[in-house]
């Protein structure tokens, strides 16, 4: 590009390099002075911990409505040129390692490597803890039921395909709650070392074949199906089977050595998947929660669901979600799944968990969390 600015204003490359070099050095400085405020955080959490009676090296480091209010100030701070996205990415490592200097953190996710889990897990925890692939849902729950890893990462549910079943069964009988969520943009691709025309088998998870229904009814209606536990695995098998395909992530391309037959397969182009963070206990309230509750309900009394939701609408709790699910040891009875706004332990949510007390025999608190729905003006991590 012709520069016609005046030699003398012309300004100097070395100069300007020096100037960054100076920056860097202020940045590495202040990066430092926040991690040993940190590192003081870590020391208070772990204190809180043992007073509250609990092993102070097993405190909940990772906050996500205290990570919130980071991603929110530096919004309302920034003035530029830097655009908001690049600064949260900065500062989803930085607040990666912060909490590993807090505690050692592990982070088991459905695997094997480069399932859209492992994607959410990277997109929430970043670079500076140590991430532990498991093969199934169960397992990961399994995982860190016992300590093998501080939070696992599992799906939930897509836009298209609905609620993660194995998910939801494992919620309802294991200790461990939901401590947070992301959401992730999902591209399915077809994926095969074979032509479209010469596939026999494609194997994918129940829920990425719904995802690419129609696609695959257009494409491969007679072409057999063929289950697996996530993704990852199924790119993995359809790499050792040369009449093959899967449906998985581009990445999953490159990572089990796959050509991409096609790309973007999802019915919907805005296709989402939201996950859940695990942890021994859910969060602190925050400024924006919601919760999963599953609950039972007397089946043999006319109204009695009425009468449990009746005490949402008392207590002004707004429900986003509601589902039911064979209640597992006895057959055809259910429980109800609710979705609602607030944190279980503050009002008004705790007072609806009280009076629902009258009307249902069981209620589970299966977490609370701050609300990360992608709302372009929040925008969550
Ligand atoms: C520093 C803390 O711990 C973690 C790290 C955070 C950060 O670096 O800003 C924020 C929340 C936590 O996930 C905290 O709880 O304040």
């Amino acid at each position: 590009m012709p520069n016609d600015q005046p030699a003398s204003q012309i300004p100097n490359l070395s100069y300007i390099r020096e100037k960054i070099a100076g920056v860097d050095e202020d940045i590495v400085r202040l990066l430092n002075a926040r991690a040993n405020l940190s590192l003081q955080v870590g020391e208070a959490k772990r204190v809180e911990s043992q007073n509250r009676g609990d092993d102070p090296k097993e405190s909940q480091v990772f906050v996500p409505g205290q990570e919130q209010l980071v991603f929110d100030r530096l919004g309302q701070v920034n003035q530029g040129p830097l655009p908001i996205t690049a600064l949260k990415a900065i500062y989803r490592e930085v607040m990666s390692a912060s909490i590993a200097l807090q505690r050692p953190v592990g982070v088991g996710y459905l695997g094997p490597r480069g399932t859209f889990t492992h994607a959410a897990a990277l997109k929430k925890f970043g670079e500076g803890v140590a991430y532990s692939p498991y093969p199934t849902i169960a397992a990961v729950f399994r995982a860190l039921e016992a300590k093998e890893v501080t939070y696992a990462v599992v799906p939930a549910e897509n836009s298209r395909a609905g609620s993660v079943q194995p998910t939801l069964d494992q919620l309802i009988s294991s200790p461990l709650r939901i401590r947070g969520e992301t959401y992730l943009p999902v591209e399915q691709c077809l994926l095969s070392n074979t032509t479209l025309a010469s596939i026999r088998r494609i194997y994918s998870m129940p829920v990425a074949f719904e995802q690419s229904e129609k696609w695959l009814e257009s494409n491969a209606s007679h072409v057999e199906r063929v289950n697996c536990d996530s993704t990852a695995q199924a790119a993995e098998q359809a790499s050792r089977d040369p009449e093959a395909a899967a449906v998985a992530s581009a990445i999953c391309s490159e990572i089990y050595g796959l050509n991409i037959i096609a790309r973007g397969i999802q019915d919907q182009r805005d296709n989402t998947t939201r996950f859940f963070i695990l942890a021994p206990e859910v969060a602190p309230p925050s400024a924006a929660d919601k919760s999963l509750l599953a609950f039972s309900v007397d089946h043999r009394q006319p109204g009695a669901l009425c009468d449990a939701l009746r005490c949402f609408k008392e207590h002004g709790v707004n429900l986003t979600n509601i589902a039911s699910r064979p209640h597992g040891p006895r057959p055809w009875e259910y429980l109800f799944f609710v979705e609602c706004s607030g944190h279980s332990q503050a009002p008004p949510l705790s007072r609806v968990l009280d009076d629902m007390k009258a009307y249902c025999p069981e209620i589970l608190i299966l977490g609370s969390f701050p609300d990360q729905r992608p709302i372009p003006s929040r925008g969550g991590m």
